[in-house]
């Protein structure tokens, strides 16, 4: 999207909207971003992160939910690249990412738990375009995610 409004604002205008737990950690080199959200649901195994981020963005914002996990890193710099290249404006992990200076590099948001060396399984499981629920909320497809400095806000798809 190309106006910024602060979740601060949103979150004054809309007192009903969604807001994750604060507990994600800014990884990327776009402290700011939003778009409508793509999620994905896998457990420790990211080929389908690859695949998605391969395909066109549309300045949408990749909502991985991973369930939390802490053992292994989900995004790394090469799929960030592949992110900036497909016109991705950035990506939330619930779990953790890894690279984390070459992703601070890139042009893309990058929100997660936490960094991790190891990387992720490579078998080709999970889903796509599903509800996600963690960190307090419930993204659907469509929904408007917006991430500043302040927090993860999200408001539902408009119709
Ligand atoms: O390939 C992976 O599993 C993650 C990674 O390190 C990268 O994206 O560069």
């Amino acid at each position: 999207m190309s106006s910024f409004t602060p979740t601060t604002d949103l979150s004054d205008a809309h007192p009903d909207a969604q807001v994750l737990t604060p507990v994600f950690h800014d990884f990327g080199g776009r402290a700011r971003f939003s778009g409508q959200a793509v999620a994905l649901r896998v457990s420790e195994n990211n080929p389908l992160v690859r695949s998605t981020l391969q395909t066109p963005g549309h300045g949408k914002v990749l909502v991985v939910d991973g369930g939390g996990s802490l053992n292994c890193a989900l995004l790394g710099g090469n799929l960030g690249q592949f992110g900036v290249e497909n016109g991705w404006e950035g990506v939330i992990v619930n779990g953790c990412v890894r690279d984390t200076a070459e992703l601070r590099a890139l042009n893309l948001g990058v929100r997660a738990l936490a960094a991790h060396p190891r990387r992720s399984g490579k078998a080709d499981e999970g889903e796509a375009h599903v509800a996600v629920s963690f960190a307090g909320v419930t993204i659907r497809p469509n929904d408007e995610v917006h991430v500043d400095e302040d927090g993860i806000l999200v408001l539902p798809a408009r119709n």
